[in-house]
């Protein structure tokens, strides 16, 4: 059996320098990018092409961050994100998977490419067996598009089950037993989750192989930023760019001189971080029905499962239980053992003669110290400028982040989105103090293709 797990190394190891240094005059600006995951790498690159001197500082022996590809099955399987959202829509992503040509595979619910989304993809089974039927299963979709103000999800169910009595003991079944549940009473129903093309050969390739460090103080001076890591390193720069997960910034292993203000304290403190993980079985035989997504309904959320059904998409025996919320929280302190006996048992209900898998990973993105969470997420009765407050530069410190995006929170793009938007900022203060507006390339590069088709199919 693998293990999932990131093996990550807090121990500082090396600073990564890109360097085009011919192409720079001796003057060029520097920056320090903390955090290589996608919102670090994309401000690193940009500000590497607007001819910056970067150095990305990484705590684990890999980029990508919540973007991990595990290759010990013999083939792709994602252990963090693997769906791109809305991508027909407004993806600022896509365009960088259309350049590479990758392949998407469509899933159901995406409310741009598939409005009327194709519910027979859909699975959900109560604890006898029986199949729940798919109208009720879209009655929560519908809840969530109507309600774009600030409740709970606790109290939208509420108001599903007022117009419809009849409903009461399947739909709280299965709310909490999916993505819902996760966020329960706690996360304010904003409703902007959508589910869109999935990337079936993994998001890896959109990422650069490289090894690199971290561990540190930022000292914000008149002139530049102090990073002193925790070996004892001590590099400057002219600016920051934090783009770290909230997780890592409420843990405070990031130590700022001068404290951060108020404001943006706050933004980290009220920003809520919640888990969801990933539980992979691989099988000898697919034993299933062909649906994308195979749930299981019952009395209490702990009862309530999720399988994502990958041969659908990729032709390989293997279904990815996903746990969330305080489920996952409590699988994450069993053994990966453990944890795949328990997603095992769960399809064991829904299909009792279900073989035992022949392989399993297991992620642990809450207690993984290199992240503390899986997704940013809107605490119901918290101000709504708290994305946006985590986003705003302090002097020559720039955030960005899943966390830091208003437009894309939790997601990759936003991620990509965000340090693009931290790059773009940083070369405009660097370029204040220098004065040389022309010297340097804008971040957005001109020529960027608009539109280029994407390779969507479904098998
Ligand atoms: C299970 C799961 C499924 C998901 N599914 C999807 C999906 O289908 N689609 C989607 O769009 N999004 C999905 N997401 C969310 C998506 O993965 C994240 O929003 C996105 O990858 C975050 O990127 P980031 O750059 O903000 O942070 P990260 O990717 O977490 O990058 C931060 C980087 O900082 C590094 N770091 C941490 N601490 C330090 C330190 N002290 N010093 C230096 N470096 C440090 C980390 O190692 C990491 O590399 C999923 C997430 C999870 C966990």
């Amino acid at each position: 059996m693998g293990s999932g797990g990131d093996k990550s190394n807090p121990q500082l190891k090396q600073a990564i320098c890109y360097s085009n240094v011919e192409a720079r005059r001796s003057t060029s600006p520097s920056v320090i990018v903390i955090g290589g995951g996608f919102a670090g790498i994309a401000a690193a690159r940009a500000l590497h092409d607007a001819s910056f001197q970067v150095i990305v500082l990484e705590s684990r022996n890999r980029i990508g961050g919540r973007v991990r590809t595990d290759y010990s099955f013999g083939f792709p399987v994602d252990l963090g994100a693997s769906w791109l959202h809305g991508v027909c829509k407004e993806n600022p992503l896509a365009p960088v998977i259309s350049r590479l040509g990758l392949p998407l595979y469509r899933t159901s619910g995406d409310d741009s490419v598939l409005y009327d989304h194709d519910l027979e993809s859909y699975a959900l089974f109560d604890m006898d067996g029986n199949q729940v039927p798919q109208e009720l299963v879209s009655q929560t979709n519908k809840v969530r598009e109507e309600f774009p103000e600030d409740m709970s999800i606790e109290h939208a169910i509420s108001i599903v089950f007022e117009r419809n009595p009849k409903l009461r003991g399947f739909l709280i079944r299965s709310c909490s037993g999916t993505y819902v549940e996760w966020k329960a009473g706690r996360i304010a129903a904003r409703w902007t989750w959508t589910y869109g093309p999935w990337l079936p050969s993994s998001y890896k390739h959109t990422c650069q192989r490289a090894r690199h460090p971290i561990r540190s103080q930022i000292n914000r001076r008149k002139n530049g930023v102090k990073v002193s890591v925790e070996n004892g390193k001590t590099l400057f720069a002219d600016a920051v760019v934090v783009a770290v997960p909230l997780g890592v910034l409420k843990s405070n292993t990031i130590k700022f001189e001068p404290r951060l203000p108020e404001w943006k304290e706050e933004a980290i403190a009220d920003l809520g971080v919640g888990i969801e993980n990933k539980i992979v079985l691989h099988f000898e035989r697919v034993f299933w029905p062909n649906v994308e997504f195979l749930g299981v309904v019952s009395e209490t959320s702990y009862g309530c499962s999720y399988f994502l059904n990958l041969h659908k998409a990729t032709g390989h025996p293997v279904l990815v239980y996903m746990p969330a919320g305080r489920l996952a929280k409590d699988i994450e302190k069993l053994s990966d053992d453990a944890a795949a006996n328990f997603a095992f048992l769960h399809l064991k209900k829904i299909l009792p003669d279900a073989s035992p898998p022949i392989q399993h990973l297991v992620s642990r993105w809450g207690s993984d110290v290199n992240s503390l969470g899986s997704y940013s997420y809107d605490a119901v009765g918290k101000p709504h400028d708290l994305y946006e407050r985590l986003r705003i530069p302090v002097d020559n410190l720039f955030f960005a982040g899943e966390a830091t995006s208003v437009d894309y929170p939790g997601s990759v793009h936003g991620a990509y989105h965000t340090g693009l938007m931290a790059a773009e900022d940083c070369r405009m203060r660097v370029l204040e103090r220098y004065g040389e507006l022309d010297l340097f390339q804008p971040v957005m590069g001109e020529d960027t293709p608009a539109s280029i088709p994407l390779l969507i199919s479904r098998i």
